[in-house]
């Protein structure tokens, strides 16, 4: 996973970054710490947060409450709904950081045309199963149940360097002993964000 993050990069620090993977991996965790405390350099406003989970259509939340695991089909309105509001959000000139599963190639690929010449970079956050089973089992108030686990480890396809039609992509590994900090301040340091206070 690590000799493909600065491959993946380009000369460019990331200012629309989508913290993409399956349930419970922390996406939406870590986009709070990440808002709060971190922002790219060349940016003097914090970026803003745009969780994916509030854009789902209703049907898509009755869908994944009830335990069954959304289709393609499910997931293309909702996937258009996330890049209207990056493109909106965008439009007010601060960084943006949004949480959106992104399971499939094929998604980040809709993500990224749908919002060009807006540029994403996907953030994917790498976590062993066993791990995120025992967090979603943990997780309270939460519409999304811990058994649906499996199928979204069977829909993702993990980014993949050598793919010709793979989009910026940074994995970061996120090992069970790293709290929220740790992990935002190891996702900012692969994209190359900052801390709020710091001096430049
Ligand atoms: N680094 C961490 N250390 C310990 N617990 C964490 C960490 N990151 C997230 N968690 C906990 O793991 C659970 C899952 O995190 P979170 O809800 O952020 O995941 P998610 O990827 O956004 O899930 P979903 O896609 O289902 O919305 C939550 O209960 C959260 O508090
Ligand atoms: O692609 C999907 O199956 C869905 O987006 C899920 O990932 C949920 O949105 C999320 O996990 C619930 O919080």
């Amino acid at each position: 996973m690590d000799n493909f993050n600065s491959k993946h990069l380009s000369a460019q620090i990331p200012q629309v970054v989508i913290m993409m993977g399956v349930s419970g991996s922390g996406k939406s965790t870590i986009m709070k710490h990440l808002v709060s405390s971190w922002r790219p350099s060349s940016s003097s406003t914090p970026a803003v947060p745009i969780e994916g989970d509030d854009l789902h259509p209703a049907a898509n939340v009755a869908k994944m409450r009830s335990g069954t695991p959304l289709t393609d089909v499910d997931r293309m309105p909702w996937l258009d709904a996330v890049a209207t509001e990056i493109i909106r959000v965008r439009s007010m000139g601060t960084a943006v950081v949004v949480t959106c599963s992104a399971l499939r190639r094929v998604y980040r690929a809709h993500l990224a045309i749908s919002a060009a010449p807006i540029e994403l970079c996907f953030v994917y956050m790498d976590m062993p199963e066993r791990e995120l089973q025992a967090r979603l089992e943990k997780r309270a108030g939460h519409y999304m149940p811990a058994r649906l686990l499996a199928s979204q480890l069977a829909t993702l396809e993990v980014p993949d360097p050598t793919v010709e039609t793979e989009y910026r992509v940074v994995g970061v590994p996120v090992a069970p002993e790293m709290g929220p900090g740790d992990v935002a301040a190891a996702v900012a340091k692969a994209i190359g964000w900052i801390r709020v206070n710091q001096v430049d």
